[in-house]
């Protein structure tokens, strides 16, 4: 896989684009989030999904209620036991959401230049004249000539499903707009977006909360995805939240930012969240389009300089109902993982697409490429120098195991770890090869009933470019003597050997602890 790999800031023979690439166990190293839905959730599909490389099942409560979602999650949990991929489980909130309810379900068709009312009483029934909206105060918030959105669930702002409407005036607590283009909106739920206008609307709203404590803690998610998030108030709000929800103490917060407030605060949001999402769905139609890959590189660059992982959304709509993506698409794939992006998450294309796993298999592969032209010299020079120093020991240590990695050209750097930060921080320098993180549990009691650490920490590192994990035995004991780690070095790589990552004569960079010192080996394989 990192034999030939080509720099785009070297000149490149043509004729090497050409060269097929050599396939690999991993398909790549980028993680995919798909969101399950009506097309995506019987056992066979998902299944495919898993196998084409999805290692992160997103739940959007946007959509569906909390039956639907556990027998998808149901299905997903005898599709894992099958194929025997890992996947990690993410709970996206509604949060401050406008949408509009269509119960009727009949397509609504919308002429341009004409005049539609949005209106909070949601008794009225949804046509061409009239939108309820489930919110009360649109009225106060906006004024005419703004920008509203309305379309399809997962919308994009261009198709001829979604419509653009301008505020012309206000009259109580009805808003008058006037459409800017034709539109048939289909379905049963309609978002609604108003650019760069604030919502009063608590970003954990009370729904978000009931099914955070019944669905989210009976199914131990492993992300809590929230969404609209606008200040760093909402990530702490959402953590003391989670921590007294038993074990989703250790569920992980990715904040979205999906608006010009969650940018503007993306910083101190950055700080407080585990990882961020660029929803671009909503922030593609909040910023001027001609502003979204300055948020996009900025915001990868921040989250890759705090070793944080970083989601991409929105990349291959088109794949929607078509089998091949756009070029434009196709290319912005490959730029998300240059720009640094460590997980693509795919919405509407595999939750009403009509390729779920067509598009896992073709986004994966566009990754890979784009994996192999990635500067990692140039990348871990910047990081190394944005670290400054000194360096804490354990930084030091995880950036000379990538460093002595790629000198010997090993086939994986394997990690062990109990929180997984070694191994986080591992992949933080970019390493060209996979990394295996060994995750060793740790008895924990919470003083009612003993249990082992590991699972969270195991599934956490699904989203994170780079990084493969791999639960030991729980009956290895926690403490590092060399009989130990030994015997767990030979599963890890018996592991490598089955899947096929490490193969014989092999280099393999371990990282592990030898009595109180943390070590970085460099082995060099048998057979
Ligand atoms: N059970 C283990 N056996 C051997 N080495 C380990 C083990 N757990 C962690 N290490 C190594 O210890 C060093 C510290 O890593 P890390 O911070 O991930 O450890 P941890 O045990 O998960 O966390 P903590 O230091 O907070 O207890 C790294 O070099 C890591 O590879
Ligand atoms: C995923 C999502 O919510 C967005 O892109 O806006
Ligand atoms: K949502
Ligand atoms: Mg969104």
């Amino acid at each position: 896989m990192h034999s030939n790999h080509l720099l785009l800031e070297e000149p490149i023979r043509m004729a090497s684009i050409l060269e097929p690439s050599k396939s690999t166990f991993f398909p790549a190293m980028t993680k995919i989030v798909g969101t399950l839905g009506p097309k995506s959730r019987s056992v066979e599909v998902i299944s495919g999904c898993l196998k084409a490389g999805m290692s992160v099942a997103r739940f959007d409560f946007s959509w569906g209620d909390p039956e639907y979602h556990q027998q998808t999650l149901e299905n997903l949990k005898a599709a894992v036991k099958t194929t025997k991929k890992l996947c990690a489980v993410m709970l996206d909130t509604v949060g401050p959401e406008l949408q509009v309810v269509n119960k009727s379900g009949n397509p609504i068709s919308l002429q341009a230049d004409g005049f539609v009312i949005l209106t909070p009483d949601q008794e009225q029934e949804a046509s061409s004249e009239v939108l309820p909206i489930n919110f009360d105060g649109l009225s106060e918030s906006v004024k005419p000539g703004d920008t509203i959105f309305v379309g399809q669930y997962l919308f994009t702002g261009s198709e001829t499903t979604s419509v653009w409407l301008e505020v012309s005036e206000v009259k109580g607590n009805d808003v008058v707009c006037i459409t800017k283009n034709s539109a048939t909106l289909a379905g049963s739920l309609f978002t609604l977006h108003a650019s760069q206008i604030r919502i009063e609307l608590p970003t954990l709203s009370d729904k978000d909360k009931e099914v955070i404590s019944a669905w989210g803690v009976q199914n131990k998610i492993d992300f809590l995805s929230l969404s609209y998030t606008r200040h760093a108030e909402d990530v702490r709000h959402a953590r003391e939240y989670l921590s007294k929800l038993g074990d989703l103490y250790q569920t992980q917060i990715f904040a979205k930012i999906e608006n010009i407030e969650g940018l503007t605060h993306f910083d101190e949001i950055l700080r407080e969240a585990d990882g961020i999402i660029l929803s671009r769905g909503n922030l593609g139609i909040d910023l001027p389009p001609e502003k979204v890959f300055l948020f996009q590189k900025a915001a990868l660059y921040k989250c890759n300089m705090a070793g944080k992982p970083a989601v991409v959304t929105r990349v291959v709509d088109s794949m929607t109902d078509n089998l091949r993506p756009t070029r434009a698409e196709a290319t912005d794939v490959a730029n998300a993982v240059l720009d640094g992006s460590d997980a693509i998450l795919l919405g509407a294309e595999t939750l009403r697409g009509l390729y779920p796993v067509e598009t896992i298999s073709i986004v994966g592969r566009i990754c890979a490429e784009a994996e192999k032209v990635f500067n990692q010299d140039l990348y871990f020079k910047k990081t190394v120098k944005y670290v400054g120093e000194p360096m804490t020991h354990l930084e030091s240590i995880a950036s000379s195991a990538v460093r002595a990695a790629i000198k010997v050209k090993a086939s994986v750097i394997i990690c062990f770890t109990s929180s997984g930060r070694a191994a986080r921080l591992i992949a933080k320098y970019r390493p060209t090869m996979p990394v295996l993180s060994v995750v060793i549990p740790r008895l924990k009691t919470n003083q009612l009933k003993w249990s082992f650490s590991g699972a969270f920490e195991a599934r956490q590192s699904l989203i994170v470019r780079g990084l493969f994990p791999m639960l030991a035995d729980p009956r290895h004991p926690a403490e590092s003597t060399s009989a130990t780690n030994e015997s767990i070095l030979k599963v890890a790589l018996d592991h490598g050997k089955a899947s096929g990552v490490i193969k014989s004569h092999d280099r393999v960079v371990v990282c592990q602890k030898v009595g109180d010192a943390s070590v970085v080996k460099i082995i060099e394989l048998e057979d």
